[in-house]
């Protein structure tokens, strides 16, 4: 797993190295391998124009370390000093060492073939203040590659809010560890790619706010049939999911919990026509959860309704003491029921996008881990807060944010589908946390190779479920794309 560290974590993991190293060996060391990404994306170093935005703080000094070892390799560098008493004195005397010269503002901006972004990085505290932001701007302005040092100023490293103007980078180059804001909530897309430079903080480290699972994270939580299972051994889940008059929602979510642990899966409900002639594996029976045989999780929610009947087949559904997992439908009524979840004792994962997570009381605001998490310890479950990286908290405080994905997952019925993987997971036994994260994984994964093939809907996702299964497993198959864990 990859931890992500809020700004305070990795202030007092740098503590120790700054009291016992030589003076500025940490950042020598940060602006060396800034200054080798930013070479690398540049290609060629000679004759390009850098300009160099440079805040009062260590974050400025990083900038103009970095900008001095491009001007030894014959960059133009301009540094463009937010208040020149206060830049980095050290940093500031070895570029102009190394040729680099003070400039000002938007013009050489627009002018650039790299901007690289110095104005705060884990000391930034609130909005950008009036002339950050208008440099800010100028660069989103600007045709150059644009590089925020440690963090995009602008954005919370801990947190991800973005409050105002932030610079809008193509990369982000951090130090040390992978700070939380550049993976989750408005500080994501300012973040762009981000590229991890190690300055030795790693026995420093404390245990991470939140996690980021990789592919084998993902793989170790799937279990493969052992030889001695048979259909009833790997798993059941039942699925409460789709309507009469809306039976996609049944056909994709059993679909997809198919299509993640084909043992066997039961469906309940009103949907049982369209389901069970789109998917003849599975068992299927028009009555109540009660009706549909023995299963050792609940799916319950998606297209369902929200009449009297859907409220008691929820309610029957909650009052079990097996793994449940709530979408949809299930959430707008849960919302107004709220103690059904907490009188439970087995798992419980609420899956809500933004809109279905107020309902429970609170908007996610720009604090979208916090978010989840208040909401997971506050109702005793898990909180799956679906978002460009949907975040996953425990009630313990136990978070997961979300690497894989694709904008195109942005469509209907592919809630519908996570819901249907979280369901086969959870009825493998896995805690709740981790099967909500593992099925987070795999739905992203499933996107990115539907998108592939251009925009994807949800149907794709369940069709490309056994390659993205492989694909974590680091099972070659051909045709399948490369992406970074
Ligand atoms: N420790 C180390 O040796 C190492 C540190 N490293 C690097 O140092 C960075 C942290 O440096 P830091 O602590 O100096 O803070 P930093 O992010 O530069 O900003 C603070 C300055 O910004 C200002 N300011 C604040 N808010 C503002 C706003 N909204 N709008 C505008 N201005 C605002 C504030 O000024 P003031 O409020 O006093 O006016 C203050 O002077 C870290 O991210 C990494 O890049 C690496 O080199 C590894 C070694
Ligand atoms: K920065």
């Amino acid at each position: 797993m990859i931890g992500l560290y809020t700004a305070e974590e990795v202030r007092a993991a740098e503590e120790p190295l700054l009291a016992t190293g030589p003076e500025g060996a940490l950042m020598q060391q940060a602006a060396t391998g800034l200054a080798t990404v930013c070479a690398r994306l540049l290609d060629d170093v000679y004759g390009r124009r850098v300009v160099l935005l440079v805040g009062t703080g260590n974050n400025g000094g990083d900038a103009l370390h970095a900008g001095a070892f491009l001007a030894r390799r014959g960059a133009r560098v301009t540094a463009v000093l937010l208040d020149p008493e206060r830049a980095h004195p050290a940093g500031l005397a070895a570029l102009r060492r190394a040729g680099g010269r003070v400039g000002t503002g938007a013009d050489a901006i627009a002018r650039a073939d790299l901007v690289l972004d110095g104005m705060l990085g884990i000391g930034g505290r609130g909005g950008l203040r009036p002339e950050a932001a208008e440099l800010a701007r100028a660069a989103a302005d600007g045709a150059g590659i644009t590089i925020a040092v440690d963090v995009p100023s602008g954005v919370d490293a801990s947190t991800g809010a973005v409050d105002g103007p932030a610079f809008p980078a193509m990369h982000t180059v951090t130090f040390g560890a992978v700070k939380l804001g550049l993976v989750v909530g408005e500080g994501r897309g300012y973040a762009g790619e981000v590229h991890l430079v190690d300055i030795g903080l790693g026995a420093h480290l404390p245990t991470p706010s939140a996690w980021r699972f990789t592919d084998a994270d993902a793989a170790a939580r799937l279990a493969l049939p052992a030889p001695d299972d048979d259909k009833y051994s790997q798993g059941v889940v039942g699925i409460v999911a789709g309507s009469a008059t809306y039976p996609g929602a049944g056909v994709l979510c059993t679909g997809a919990a198919l299509r993640t642990r084909p043992g066997l899966v039961r469906y309940a409900g009103t949907a049982a026509g369209g389901v069970r002639a789109a998917w003849p594996e599975a068992i299927v029976t028009e009555g109540r959860p009660g009706d549909a045989g023995r299963v050792q999780s609940w799916v319950v929610g998606p297209g369902m309704g929200t009449d009297d009947d859907a409220r008691s087949v929820l309610a029957e559904v909650l009052a079990t003491d097996l793994p449940v997992i709530v979408d949809a439908d299930g959430l707008t009524m849960l919302a107004e029921q709220q103690d059904l979840v907490r009188a439970r004792r087995a798992a419980t994962v609420l899956t809500p996008h933004d809109r279905e997570f107020a309902r429970f009381g609170t908007e996610p605001g720009g604090d979208r881990v916090a978010a989840a998490r208040d909401l997971a310890a506050d109702l005793g479950c898990v909180v799956l807060l679906k978002g460009d990286a949907t975040v996953v908290a425990d009630a313990d405080g136990t978070a997961f944010v979300n690497g894989t994905g694709t904008p195109w997952l942005a469509t209907a019925g592919t809630g519908d589908v996570l819901s249907g993987i979280t369901g086969a997971l959870l009825a493998t036994g896995l805690p709740g946390v981790e099967a909500a994260a593992a099925a987070a994984h795999l739905h992203g994964r499933a996107g990115q190779l539907a998108a592939e093939r251009g925009p994807l809907i949800a149907g794709d996702l369940v069709r490309r479920l056994p390659d993205a299964i492989q694909r974590v497993r680091g099972v070659p198959h051909s045709g399948l794309g490369h992406w970074e864990a």
